[in-house]
């Protein structure tokens, strides 16, 4: 399988966010995006997730499993925030995102207690969401990529409020990940783990 972007450009509101940007991912690549504040980081994620519409260029999935066009929906997104409701227990709301998600073709998603395990927080699956600190939280949130099996991982800035030893793990499940086939594109200016990532510096747009 292999992810293309071709001259992307993207609009918030009426500015021009960046322009003409293209890359091409296989199976098992990553994809590492810098650059300053405000230079379109996340707003290129949203439009790989299909959150945002880009105002021209092309994405495509090239010898992928047949009837998915848009990598979106291959995608996992993880996005700042961590996309779960507060009052659901962490155990309810990893139960939400993997019937909710499903799995794409060629692979499946782990259960709830070896994904809250694999993301050290075994025993808390219980406690409602918002009782976890900002930094299970966030592990909470990695143990979603796990639930359901999606071969495309989006990661907006994924080890924000994480401690060295969830950074190592979260660089262990990437490259499990990026193993197995997988490919992995990342807000991020933590090395995450990653031997030869792809780079993308994104300058901003001057207009
Ligand atoms: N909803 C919106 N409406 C209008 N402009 C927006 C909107 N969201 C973001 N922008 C603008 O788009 C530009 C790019 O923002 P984006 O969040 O993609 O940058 P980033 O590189 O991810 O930044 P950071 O490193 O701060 O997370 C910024 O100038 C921002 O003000």
């Amino acid at each position: 399988m292999r992810l293309l972007a071709e001259g992307l450009s993207a609009r918030r509101g009426e500015d021009l966010i960046f322009n003409d940007i293209s890359f091409s991912l296989a199976a098992g690549e990553a994809l590492v995006v810098t650059g300053p504040n405000g230079s379109g980081k996340s707003t290129l994620l949203r439009v790989l997730a299909g959150l945002l519409r880009a105002e021209s260029g092309r994405l495509s999935i090239e010898n992928g499993p047949s009837g998915f066009a848009h990598p979106h929906e291959l995608s996992h997104y993880l996005g700042h925030r961590n996309a779960m409701k507060r009052e659901l227990t962490v155990e309810e709301n990893l139960s939400f995102w993997q019937r909710f998600l499903g799995d794409s073709p060629g692979g499946s998603g782990i259960d709830l207690s070896a994904a809250a395990e694999a993301v050290g927080l075994a025993g808390i699956a219980q406690l409602p969401f918002g009782y976890l600190s900002a930094g299970q939280q966030r592990r909470m949130a990695m143990a979603k990529l796990l639930v359901a099996y999606r071969p495309i991982w989006l990661l907006d800035e994924p080890t924000a409020a994480l401690d060295v030893s969830a950074d190592r793990l979260f660089a262990g499940l990437v490259a499990a990940h990026l193993d197995h086939g997988g490919i992995v594109i990342a807000a991020t200016h933590q090395p995450l783990g990653i031997a030869q990532p792809k780079t993308l510096q994104m300058k901003g747009f001057t207009h």
